[in-house]
């Protein structure tokens, strides 16, 4: 028998997508809580016949199901809290800029749900009282946001903002770098197009020699 979208999926299933994301503990509920993986099955069964395919062909059976598994694992950033993430700080005597370049970002664009894909770049001063997170969090910071309907702009400004509210950093860059499947796979059809977003605040903002340093270690070609 198929197997269903909505039968629990055993410990490293689609229960435990969402708390993945926050540091890998199992800490999140159930997906079924919160993600209605029947109504997808039932929603991509309905695409499936107004584009005249047939839903029941051999090869598109199982597709309604792993299409919903899709998307749950797609979105499960809507079910985590991203101010989690950012939970472990260090102290440190570091007042200086802290930068990680070249995070893998793949993201769904909220417009027509394909994907966007790229590259995001974030660095920041520390405050005074020197707190610092760990690196990896500012990837995971990266994928909570990017699994949600998202547009470019809100995803670059939403890493920034956090950083911002729960480090009191002195300032913070991001850069997002992305390349729009809705831009190269239909309507313009230009392919290779880069859309370059940036979040800046505090002193990498108001100081612009802080910021052309900072802007030079980002996007140094
Ligand atoms: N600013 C911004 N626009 C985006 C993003 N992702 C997709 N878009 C754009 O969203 C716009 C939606 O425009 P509409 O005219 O409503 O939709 P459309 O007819 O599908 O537009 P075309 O893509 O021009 O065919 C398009 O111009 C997309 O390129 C994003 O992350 N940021
Ligand atoms: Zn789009």
């Amino acid at each position: 028998m198929a197997a269903s979208a909505t039968e629990p999926d055993g410990d490293d299933g689609l229960d435990y997508i969402a708390a993945r994301l926050i540091n890998g503990k199992l800490t999140g509920g159930p997906v079924e809580e919160t993600v209605d993986l029947a109504r997808i099955e039932k929603a991509v069964r309905e695409i499936l016949i107004a584009v005249g395919e047939n839903p029941d062909r051999d090869g598109l059976q199982q597709t309604p199901a792993r299409v919903a598994r899709a998307y749950a694992e797609l979105f499960a950033g809507l079910r985590v809290d991203p101010a989690q993430v950012l939970s472990t700080t260090f102290e440190a005597n570091h007042e200086e800029l802290v930068l990680v370049r070249d995070i893998d970002v793949m993201s769904l664009c909220e417009h027509h749900l394909l994907p966007f894909r790229g590259s995001a770049h974030i660095g920041y001063i520390p405050g005074p009282d020197g707190r610092i997170t760990g690196l990896s969090k500012l990837a995971r910071l990266v994928e909570v946001y990017a699994r949600r309907p998202q547009v470019q702009e809100r995803l670059t400004s939403q890493i920034a903002d956090l950083l911002m509210e729960k480090l009191a950093p002195r300032g913070v860059i991001v850069v997002l770098e992305c390349e729009h499947m809705c831009m190269a796979m239909r309507g313009i059809q230009k392919s290779g197009a880069q859309t370059i977003t940036s979040a800046v605040r505090g002193t990498l903002q108001r100081d612009p020699k802080s910021r052309a340093e900072a802007m030079a270690l980002i996007l140094p070609r």
